[in-house]
Parts: C-alpha cells; structure tokens; sequence
C-alpha cells in the first residue's frame, strides 16, 4: 500500500496512535477518549485524542467500523466525516446508535471508528451552456430499474 507522511499531536497521551490492524487496511483505527453510553437512536460526539496535519491534497474521512455496525448498530452520523487538509484541531467522532431497542456502552479507548486517508482534487468549475451528452444522461435514481424489493415490499405492507 502506497504511504504518505502525516504530523499527528497526542492531545490525550494515554490514547494509541491511530493504526491500521492489517497491512491493507484502507482505514486506521480511531479511539474514543470518554466512557459514553449511547442510548438508542441517539447520537454523541466523542474525542479521539489525536490531532494531525494532512498533506495538501490529501483528507481524511472518518468512517465507522463494519462489525460494530453490525454487531450493535454503532455508525458515524456524518459518515464519512470529512477532515481538511487545514485542521489541526482534535479529530471527533459524532456516532450514532442506530438500534431501536438497547442502548451502546463505549469505554475510553474502544477503536469506533476509522480514518481513511485520501488524496483529494480541487475542481475548477467551468461554467457552459449546456453539457456534454452522455449514456445515463440525467436518468437519476432507480433510472436502471433494478426495484423488484419495491414492489414486494409493497404487497407485504398490503
Ligand atoms: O467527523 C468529523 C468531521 C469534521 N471534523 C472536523 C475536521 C473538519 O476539517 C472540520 C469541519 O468539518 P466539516 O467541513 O465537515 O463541517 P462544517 O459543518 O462544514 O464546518 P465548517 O464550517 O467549519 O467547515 O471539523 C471532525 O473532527 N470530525
Ligand atoms: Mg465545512
């Protein structure tokens, strides 16, 4: 995997810098700093203890962890959160729970999220009268079909 330099500041020494816990992984694991109970459908911002300075051209996108979301309905808000270039402050994390029924219970230094970074293009935006025409043209949601769920889901709400 291709690797890129990043200034990371501990602002809480006792958190771990973030890692990736296998060599291909696409995101480094992010902690939270506070015990946090979550109660259900609710959300919560929780610091990571890290801050960091990316490269120009590059951001970091704060995703969730797969198995927690699964596992306990655990998911980022604002997925993917969106950190720039230019930000030095902590790294936060606004989770949600999304399950219904049973509240989520985080202890200070459970991995919650992930960080993945990547290089990013500033468009320059030109203006035209009208667009190049393509295939898909402006067929936008379900324009490819595909929905057969839409319709059984209909009959089963009957
Ligand atoms: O999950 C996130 C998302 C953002 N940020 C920080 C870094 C980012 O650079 C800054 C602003 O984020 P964003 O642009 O998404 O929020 P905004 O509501 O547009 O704020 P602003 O007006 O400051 O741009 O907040 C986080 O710490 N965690
Ligand atoms: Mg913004």
């Amino acid at each position: 995997m291709a690797s890129v330099e990043v200034l990371l500041s501990r602002l809480d020494p006792g958190v771990p810098v973030p890692a990736y816990a296998r060599p291909g992984d696409a995101g480094a694991d992010l902690v939270t700093t506070s015990d946090v109970v979550i109660p259900p459908g609710e959300r919560a911002v929780v610091g990571t203890g890290v801050a960091i300075a990316l490269p120009d051209g590059y951001a970091g996108f704060v995703h969730p962890r797969s198995g927690l979301a699964a596992r306990v309905g655990l998911s980022v808000v604002n997925t993917p959160g969106t950190i720039d270039a230019g930000y030095r402050g902590e790294i936060k994390v606004c989770l949600v729970n999304h399950d219904l029924r049973e509240p989520v219970v985080l202890s200070r230094g459970d991995r919650i999220a992930q960080l993945v970074v990547q290089r990013v293009e500033h468009a320059v935006f030109r203006e035209v009268g009208d667009l190049p025409s393509s295939e898909r043209g402006a067929g936008g949601y379900g324009s490819t079909g595909g929905h057969d769920v839409l319709a059984r889901t209909s009959q089963a709400e009957g």
